[in-house]
């Protein structure tokens, strides 16, 4: 339902996206997670047509949205950045003026919506006096008015308290089990992607580390409380090998590499192993270590000591 392949965009010689590419199918709720500056929002506005790529292409099913932007975009609400209003207006007017620049006013159909997102008892009242929560109602309601297959969505619970986190996700579940939408949307707030996303694609520094679920991070980088002797000699010859050093007798090991081999090439190089124990992580420690900034490369191949 959606693509991007391929981005690359730089602003003022400093890379933000580099070599992006995933797709969401049809009726999939997917997070994009990363750090401050990771690239998100210059995904999402490369999507929209609103940023232009140096390399690259976004795809709304098989509409190019740099070739075809009107067209493509046809399909897709979005939420993106602080949605702008007109303070001084009352939310239904606004909702009339905003349709009204993207085609025709449908009055019942904008009940309906104003309902659904729960703002028909304050829709007459002047959006200046609208709290965070009915703002992001208010723009949750004018993207859905033109009943898109696609919502696209900008840190949706930025600044939300947990009443209107709650809300948000139950609204998005059932807009996907009612009408099979497709959501794609930036968060930092893992927690929430967790409840929420099928799949999830994960930036760092403008690079795609992760696409899959939450749950397959465990199987990318599985980490080993291990004890080596002597440390000096084991820890750069782990890290030689492809190995990466966590902390103190904490490793992780690229998933293709048995660790039966690492031990037997320890051993064989004259490191005394006496501990060699997967551990179990949470969610938040594997994210944390994917997004983490790399020291160096580390994606060499095995190669026991001469
Ligand atoms: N219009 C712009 N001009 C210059 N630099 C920009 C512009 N937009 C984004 N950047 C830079 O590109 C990088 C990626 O920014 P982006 O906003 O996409 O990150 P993000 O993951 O959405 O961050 P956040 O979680 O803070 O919103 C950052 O280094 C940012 O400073």
């Amino acid at each position: 339902m959606l693509r991007v392949s391929g981005l690359h965009k730089s602003f003022g010689g400093r890379p933000a996206l580099q070599n992006v590419s995933f797709q969401v199918e049809r009726g999939e709720i997917h997070g994009l997670l990363g750090h401050n500056g990771a690239g998100k929002s210059t995904t999402l506005g490369i999507i929209l047509g609103m940023v232009e790529p140096d390399q690259g292409e976004a795809w709304i099913g098989d509409i190019s949205v740099q070739k075809n932007h009107a067209a493509a975009l046809q399909q897709v609400g979005a939420i993106f950045e602080s949605p702008a209003f007109y303070e001084y207006l009352g939310g239904w007017d606004n909702l009339k003026i905003l349709a009204g620049y993207s085609g025709r006013f449908d009055a019942a159909a904008t009940k309906e919506v104003v309902a659904r997102v729960g703002l028909t008892e304050r829709i007459r009242q002047k959006v200046g006096s609208y709290s965070h929560g009915m703002r992001q109602r208010l723009a949750l309601a004018q993207a859905l008015i033109p009943e898109p297959k696609v919502l696209l969505l900008d840190e949706p619970t930025d600044g939300l308290d947990p009443e209107g986190i709650k809300w948000f996700r139950d609204f998005i579940l059932d807009l996907r089990a009612e009408r099979g939408m497709t959501v794609l949307f930036n968060s930092h707030l893992l927690a929430e992607v967790e409840q929420m996303c099928d799949r999830v694609t994960i930036l760092r520094e403008g690079k795609l580390v992760h696409e899959g679920s939450l749950k397959s991070l465990q199987d990318e980088a599985p980490v080993y409380e291990v004890n080596l002797e002597p440390w000096s000699q084991a820890a750069p010859f782990l890290e030689l090998n492809g190995a990466r050093i966590i902390g103190p007798g904490k490793i992780a090991l690229p998933p293709d590499l048995e660790p039966a081999i690492v031990v037997a090439a320890l051993v064989g190089s004259g490191i005394r192993v006496s501990a060699f124990a997967p551990v179990r992580r949470s969610l938040e420690d594997l994210y944390l270590e994917i997004t983490a900034t790399p020291s160096k490369d580390l994606a060499l191949p095995f190669i026991p000591a001469a």
